[in-house]
């Protein structure tokens, strides 16, 4: 039979079916220096695809955070495979991108400066890091505080501020670890859903750590819940809400209150 594919157009279907993260079957056992064993997690498997907003949630101590250090290779499994983009993990990733808890700005360095530094890392020239900058300083809405330093900026701000420095870079993956915990309800509302419009149409994977059920659901395209330590996958749900979702709305849609209700009932079972 005569193929009609363009050369190369076959692999790059492959690739693009390719997960962009998968686990199978990791387990990981911390020894600490008298011997203790502590298994953080247990048989995980789990596969990312390309473009996919997956969320974790689970108990403090279950294992969020280790499965992150895992797929940026800070930590090795104990048992099994973390692969990304079909290799397993060998290092850093420049294709791997960050948003924790803490914010992650330079304090001696204005906005401009602090999100120009990837670039400016990666060997853009600086006329044209410091042009990229401002189009991100523009998209997360700050605009008018390039000259501003961090601690010139609110909590909320900061975080703006370390969204557009990782989203300049435009990451194939996006590992995020409580990002915006420490910011107030309505604050954090808002965020949610800058982090949405940042990420719709880019074609990355986001991988999304929280404690709160109903941020994962109304952010993710499927919830990953774990059980307490040592972390063991109880159960993953399908959130098939419609998309854009508008975060401050999604909450009272019959749809997401279905949901968290069936999963909530389902989790103290
Ligand atoms: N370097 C380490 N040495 C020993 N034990 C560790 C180490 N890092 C993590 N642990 C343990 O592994 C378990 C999982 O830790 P992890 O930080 O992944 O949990 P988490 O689910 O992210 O927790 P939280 O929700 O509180 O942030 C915890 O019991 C923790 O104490």
């Amino acid at each position: 039979m005569k193929n009609d594919l363009p050369a190369g157009a076959g692999e790059a279907a492959d690739a693009l079916a390719t997960p962009a993260i998968e686990f199978q079957d990791v387990s990981l056992r911390f020894i600490s220096q008298d011997g203790q064993a502590t298994v953080a997690l247990r048989n995980f498997s789990m596969a990312v695809a390309r473009g996919e907003f997956v969320a974790i949630v689970g108990p403090t101590g279950c294992g969020k955070s280790t499965t992150l250090n895992m797929i940026t290779g800070l930590l090795k499994p104990t048992v099994g495979t973390v692969k990304v983009m079909g290799k397993p993990v060998t290092g850093i990733d420049p294709r791997i991108g960050f948003v924790f808890q803490a914010d992650a700005v330079f304090p001696w360095r204005n906005v401009e400066d602090n999100v120009a530094a990837g670039p400016l890392f990666r060997g853009k020239p600086k006329k044209e890091a410091m042009a990229m900058a401002q189009d991100w300083i523009d998209r997360v809405g700050l605009g008018k505080f390039g000259k501003h330093y961090p601690h010139q900026l609110s909590g909320g701000m900061r975080k703006r501020v370390g969204l557009a420095q990782t989203f300049i870079n435009q990451p194939e993956i996006l590992l995020m670890d409580e990002p915006f915990s420490a910011l107030d309800m309505q604050t954090r509302t808002i965020m949610q859903d800058e982090l949405l419009q940042l990420w719709g149409g880019t074609g990355g994977s986001v991988v999304f750590i929280t404690h709160d059920l109903e941020e994962a659901i109304a952010l993710a395209d499927r919830v990953f819940v774990l059980s307490a330590r040592p972390g063991t996958l109880k159960r993953v749900y399908e959130i098939d809400m419609p998309r854009p979702r508008v975060m401050s709305e999604v909450r009272y849609e019959p749809r997401f209150v279905e949901l968290s209700k069936h999963i909530w009932d389902d989790l103290k079972n």
